[in-house]
């Protein structure tokens, strides 16, 4: 499981550490490990260290006075170090480090004249590394001038690898948010723990790669703010049927999807349940996605709603998944009251989301409940701009998980799982090519199987948005999918977890 921390955190940690340890002492360990790592890129990209060219970018800060003390120790290596001060108050003894190990210091930013921009654009162009010590943790809001031209001359201009000091400037540490202009990094070396931002797009996206410097801090650390689920997370998780099992032990999952404009929903969401291990699935819809459930899953019983018969004629399911293409008008929101009046755990997706944002009552339950809005449904949920979620997701979903009381799990890039009382939980295993049609229905589908088969919320949407999240990148194998695909990938994926 990788563990990541907030900004405030960190900073409780640094000082119950600092104060135990000679000052300087964990910059001194950042610096090395950052210098280590420097030197490992600078070896693969340039052959060797030796000669190597090396470009400092500081600002007025420790993550400056890092890069500096890193820069000196590759310039006492051999490499070709210039420093571009981005502050009139960069950290002295860093500064003076690099000096007297060779480094030399490019034409002033600060000058208040553009002379400084081709001396910069051509040693950022000619560089082997670009190492990002601007802004770390101390950052807030937009990057303001002169850091802000130099991150763009960077993101356009560096020919060589880029690396992030701790956080890449720009990224807020504790959200992933950007506001303005943000460094690209191929590699953030980031020091003590990981920053929640870094787990989270955008800073995800922005920080590449991500290597953690030890520097003693995990033992004054607290609960994480963000994790993210590997591989032996979820299988110590899945449950696997055994001896003993039978298709009532293993989860008996009720699906009310589709509606006779969007039948395939139905389908996949179906698929979804059945191929990740439910022992039963009950499916519940009107007639179109009836007969095409029936046709696809001989292996789901099925109840066609309307003329007299309706959701108690179900029968006894362990959980529900509702809502993939099952419609918005008045008779949907009949058919959703009755499913979440019932006292099992309910996966709500979809319209069924659409539902809820008319009548919020909807997801006020006595029993677990999860719910798995993308972007667009968040926004109509919360009442906020789209835009608005996009740049801060953790904050949305966390709102949404106390607002409501259900655990949320928020589609998009960075798929995230929030719920009170839990970190939030960030899904590193997916793949662009899965925003596209009918892969939210499939996983509706995993994560109710979860649920049935005894998940809590938080545990069964995370586990539904690795597996999700893998089946789509076998599936894809860097081209396009189509969601059907998604369910020919799930035995696969599910072996390599057992
Ligand atoms: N505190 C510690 O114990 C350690 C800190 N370390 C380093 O220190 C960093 C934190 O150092 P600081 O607290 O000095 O903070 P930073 O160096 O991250 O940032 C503060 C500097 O950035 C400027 N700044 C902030 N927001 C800005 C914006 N939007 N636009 C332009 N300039 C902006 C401030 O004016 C200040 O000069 C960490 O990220 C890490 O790199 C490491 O050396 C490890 C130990
Ligand atoms: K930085």
């Amino acid at each position: 499981m990788r563990t990541a921390f907030a900004v405030d955190q960190i900073r409780a940690a640094e000082h119950a550490l600092m104060s135990r340890l000679p000052e300087g002492t964990l910059m001194t360990r950042a610096a090395t490990g950052l210098a280590v790592l420097c030197g490992h890129e600078l070896a693969r990209a340039a052959g060797r260290v030796y000669g190597s060219r090396l470009v400092v970018l500081a600002g007025g800060g420790d993550n400056g006075g890092d890069a500096l003390f890193a820069g000196a120790r590759l310039a006492a290596r051999g490499a070709r170090v210039v420093a571009v001060l981005a502050s009139a108050r960069v950290h002295a003894a860093g500064l003076a480090a690099l000096k007297a190990a060779g480094g030399r210091v490019l034409p002033d930013v600060l000058a208040g004249d553009e002379t400084w921009i081709a001396p910069v654009r051509d040693a950022v162009a000619a560089a082997d590394l670009v190492l990002d010590g601007l802004v770390g943790i101390g950052g807030t809001g937009a990057l303001r001038e002169p850091y802000s031209a130099l991150v763009s001359l960077v993101n356009t201009e560096a020919g060589g690898q880029v690396v992030a000091v701790d956080v890449p400037s720009g990224v807020d540490a504790s959200t992933g948010q950007v506001e303005g202009v943000a460094l690209r990094a191929g590699l953030t070396v980031t020091f003590g723990a990981e920053k929640s931002g870094l787990l989270v797009d955008p800073g995800a996206e922005y920080a590449g790669r991500v290597e953690l410097v030890d520097i003693g801090l995990v033992p004054y650390l607290d609960d994480p703010d963000v994790v993210a689920f590997g591989r032996a997370d979820v299988a110590a998780l899945l449950p696997l049927p055994d001896r003993e099992s039978d298709k009532y032990r293993r989860g008996v999952v009720g699906v009310m999807a589709g509606s006779h404009r969007y039948t395939g929903a139905a389908v996949l969401a179906v698929g979804g349940a059945l191929r990740a291990g439910a022992g039963l699935v009950k499916f519940a819809g009107q007639r179109e996605p009836v007969d095409q459930v029936r046709v696809h899953w001989p292996e789901a019983l099925i109840t066609e709603l309307g003329g007299g018969v309706s959701v108690h004629d179900v029968g006894r399911v362990n959980s529900w998944v509702i809502g993939p293409g099952m419609g918005v008008g008045d008779d949907s929101l009949e058919i959703a009251r009755e499913v979440l009046a019932a006292d099992v755990p309910a996966l709500v997706d979809a319209d069924g989301l659409t539902l809820a944002a008319r009548e919020p009552s909807l997801l006020r339950r006595e029993a677990p409940t999860v719910i798995t809005p993308h972007v667009g449904e968040m926004a109509r949920l919360l009442g906020v701009p789209r835009e608005h979620i996009e740049a801060a997701r953790l904050e949305h979903a966390r709102l949404a998980a106390e607002r409501f009381g259900v655990t949320v799990l928020l589609k998009g890039s960075t798929t995230v799982v929030a719920e009170e009382g839990r970190p939030t939980l960030v899904n590193t295993t997916g793949t662009p090519f899965l925003a596209t049609g009918g892969t939210g229905d499939v996983l509706a589908g995993l994560g109710g199987t979860l649920l049935a088969a005894g998940l809590s919320c938080y545990d069964a949407a995370s586990c539904a948005a690795y597996l999700h999240g893998l089946a789509g990148r076998v599936a894809s194998a860097g081209a396009p999918l189509v969601a059907g695909d998604l369910l020919t990938s799930l035995p696969e994926v599910f072996a390599s977890i057992g």
